[in-house]
């Protein structure tokens, strides 16, 4: 791999071009014997109906791979063709008692069919406006980044001094970047990241104006807007929406409201929607295509062409979604989706059909046996990127349900144990060292009773959301009960650890919570245990545990490290 990726899929998809073409050349070469057999017939011999079945078969294949390729025109003419094929086929099948021949009264059909396919070599020499695009690259699609909470640039203008003092220092405890600007001299230009925008009432519609213009000349989406607000009736919010507010926060700003509207529209206009997609088509350069396509908008794709592979490959790799071949050889797509929903873990896959069928009944009947969509090839890039990010997106908002708790957003009780175990595994195997960390808010009691239940949940939610913004992307985070939460940290000592979890501590602390005038902050406690000192997960988080209590006991708000003994 060179060290510009959308050059490198360029290329691949140059060389699958180039590769479908050497093939397509060979297939128009077997159209031509057919035709030149069938229109023999006409001069006196028979006309077989294995023929006209391979002429139909090859036209089949070309009508759907050539619109892929960038051969729109040749696809187009190749599926004219096939369908005028198509009915003597389903009347004359191969293995039929009546004999092996199609009756004479069809054979001028025939013949003025393959006739006209003479001339689909012309077509191969067309470079349709969508092959000079795709050997190109796809630019067209979505480029993938991962985003880290230091890219998110939160940028306050037009607000009161008061409040852009309270945001300021809130908003960079959860560790975003927040910068302030004037609405005059309001520029984006230079902030590095996904910048979103905090606006008062007041400004809103001058900032809204201004975002707009600069989106406009750029040709670029308008970063969302936030927006502080008095009143909080159905008449002020259709006016602050139709003004161009993404989101209304009210005062007094509750700093955990807040920072929940970042994380979703953020999250929403990074469009890092990806996943992992199984491709399976018995005709390879179709399938490296796709494959190519989907890696450029940011996918992780496997692409296999042998049916009888699936289960394993399924298994290996634990795919988000599958892209499946109607006909591969001896072997049928609808059927392939039947065995797969066998096992009670892929009930819920998504499966899409990509396919040259176009009668609508047989896609009924094909979905009927386990799939939930149909594309029609050739599919283009743009609509292949599409259909896919909808699907995995759905396919993992549900798996998020599953596994996450929805208070917190963090993993529930049983995954993140299940995390624990599984780095505990890891760590043992590679001979590294990784932490996993208990925390626990102090005094909790006092809050639910003193400032209600519901506080007490924004307390815990202030908490996941500072986990989210300070760990690293590779850390994993649980809500392991009530008040408690389960960390784990790898590649990472026991004294990086907990540095780590101590400015965690720190930040929280410094948290202030509004409640009714009154503000109020927790303290959190932390024990920490090193996951390759122990012969299971399990083992690990009870030592994490105990070094807890020892916390607890020795005045809260801190970490201790487990030692032995
Ligand atoms: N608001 C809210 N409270 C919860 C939730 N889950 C557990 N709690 C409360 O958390 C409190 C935990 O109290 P304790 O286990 O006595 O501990 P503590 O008061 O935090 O005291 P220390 O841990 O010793 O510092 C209980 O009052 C629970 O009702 C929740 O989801 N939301």
């Amino acid at each position: 791999m060179g060290t510009d990726p959308k050059a490198d899929i360029a290329d691949k998809l140059a060389q699958l071009r180039l590769s479908f073409r050497g093939k397509a050349e060979d297939e128009l070469d077997q159209l031509s014997e057919v035709a030149a057999r069938v229109t023999g017939g006409a001069q006196g011999q028979r006309l077989l109906r294995e023929d006209v079945m391979s002429a139909y078969q090859l036209l089949h294949r070309l009508a759907g791979s050539a619109g892929t390729f960038g051969y729109a025109a040749l696809g187009a003419e190749a599926r004219r063709l096939e369908q005028r094929l198509k009915p003597l086929v389903e009347k004359y099948p191969v293995q039929a008692d009546s004999g092996p021949e199609v009756p004479g009264e069809e054979t001028p059909q025939v013949i003025n069919a393959l006739t006209q396919a003479g001339h689909l070599r012309s077509l191969l020499d067309e470079t349709s406006v969508s092959a000079t695009r795709s050997t190109k690259g796809p630019e067209h699609l979505n480029d993938h980044y991962s985003l880290t909470v230091a890219d998110i640039q939160v940028v306050l203008c037009g607000l009161s001094e008061g409040s852009q003092v309270f945001l300021e220092y809130t908003l960079s405890n959860y560790g975003f970047s927040v910068s302030r600007q004037a609405v005059s001299t309001l520029s984006l230009d230079g902030t590095p990241g996904v910048t979103l925008v905090v606006t008062g009432e007041d400004a809103l519609s001058e900032v809204s104006a201004a975002l707009d213009a600069k989106a406009g000349s750029k040709n670029s989406l308008k970063p969302p807007l936030i927006c502080i607000g008095h009143r909080d009736d159905f008449r002020n919010r259709y006016a602050l929406a139709d003004a161009g507010a993404d989101a209304l926060i009210t005062e007094p700003v509750d700093a955990t409201v807040l920072t929940e509207s970042i994380e979703r529209l953020v999250s929403e206009q990074s469009r890092t929607v990806s996943g992992k997609i199984l491709i399976l088509d018995d005709d390879e350069d179709l399938a490296g295509h796709y494959r190519a396509v989907l890696e450029g908008a940011g996918f992780n794709v496997h692409a296999i062409s042998n049916p009888e592979t699936v289960l394993s490959e399924l298994s290996e790799f634990s795919p988000d979604i599958m892209l499946l071949d109607v006909r591969m050889g001896d072997y049928s797509g609808p059927t392939v989706a039947k065995l797969v929903r066998f096992d009670p873990e892929w009930v819920s896959l998504p499966i899409i059909y990509l396919s040259s069928e176009q009668d609508k009944q047989v896609q009924l009947e094909a979905m009927a046996k386990g799939a939930d969509e149909f594309l029609t090839k050739p599919v283009s890039d743009r609509y292949l990127v599409r259909a896919a990010q909808i699907r995995c997106y759905r396919a993992r908002q549900l798996n998020e349900l599953l596994i996450r708790d929805s208070l917190t957003s963090l993993l529930k009780h049983s995954y993140i144990k299940q995390e624990i175990d599984k780095e505990q595994a890891r760590c043992k195997r590679l001979s590294q060292s990784s932490v996993v960390a208990m925390l626990d808010l102090d005094h909790f009691k006092k809050v639910n009773d003193q400032y209600g239940h519901r506080m007490g949940d924004s307390v815990i939610k202030a908490l996941a959301s500072l986990l989210r913004q300070r760990l690293r992307s590779t850390d994993i985070i649980g809500r392991y009960g009530g008040e408690e939460f389960a960390v784990v940290l790898p590649e990472c000592t026991t004294q990086e650890g907990q540095s780590v979890m101590t400015q965690i501590c720190e930040a929280f602390s410094d948290l202030s919570f509004n409640n009714d005038g009154a503000s109020l902050s927790v303290t959190l406690s932390v024990g920490i245990a090193a996951l390759d000192a122990f012969e299971s997960g399990s083992d690990a988080l009870n030592a994490a545990d105990q070094a807890l209590y020892e916390r607890k006991k020795g005045g809260r708000n801190g970490v201790t490290i487990f030692h032995q003994g």
